[in-house]
């Protein structure tokens, strides 16, 4: 995999995030009843960042909890029926019926994940409303899925790969995008 570019540094990360706290905030007005759900690894990460922004912003804390979804497929131009995103597991703090969540992940692409996340929180309650928030939505929707928050568009062709990288997981911060090879 060849990095071709760098698309976020860490200030512009760090930005993105402060404005999608402030449209999550404005967006509910407020965040009564409002739930972050952080998708496996770095969606978690970002909930947890978001819920910091809110909390500095509006002095209220806004449960985090998360879900972990597995992509089977492990080579991207070879999906099919069999290797969807599978659930593996979730941790809520509060029961999800009746709230509004907010959903997260850090790159949004074909919105398989997104779909196998709604599943997810169907099964587990019924809430009045979902919302997604993503870091990157790099394009290639292959369903009906869009997101209310986006920290940054990046339009890729299929070849390219965006990866996040964050201090809690990946020890620095920023978004780069390769050419797979
Ligand atoms: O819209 P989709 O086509 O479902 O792609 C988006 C998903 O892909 C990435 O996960 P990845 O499979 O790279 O796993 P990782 O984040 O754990 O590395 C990313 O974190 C999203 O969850
Ligand atoms: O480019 C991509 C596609 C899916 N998931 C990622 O993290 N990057």
């Amino acid at each position: 995999m060849t990095k071709k570019a760098t698309v976020l540094d860490q200030p512009a990360i760090r930005r993105a995030l402060t404005r999608i706290a402030h449209e999550i905030i404005e967006r509910n007005k407020g965040i009564e009843n409002c739930v972050l759900v952080g998708i496996k690894t770095r969606g978690i990460y970002i909930a947890k960042r978001l819920a910091e922004r809110i909390h500095d912003i509006e002095g209220e804390e806004i449960p985090v909890g998360e879900i972990d979804i597995t992509l089977y497929r492990d080579d991207l131009s070879k999906k099919t029926e069999d290797n969807e995103p599978e659930v593996k597991g979730s941790d809520l703090p509060v029961d999800i019926t009746n709230k509004k969540v907010i959903l997260i992940d850090d790159v949004l692409f074909t919105g398989r994940t997104v779909r196998a996340g709604l599943d997810a929180l169907m099964d587990l309650g019924r809430p009045s409303q979902i919302q997604l928030a993503v870091l990157v939505d790099r394009g290639h929707r292959e369903l009906p899925i869009r997101a209310d928050f986006v920290g940054k568009n990046i339009p890729t062709s299929g070849s390219e790969k965006i990866m996040v990288s964050l201090s809690e997981v990946d020890g620095e911060e920023q978004v780069t995008i390769h050419e797979k090879e």
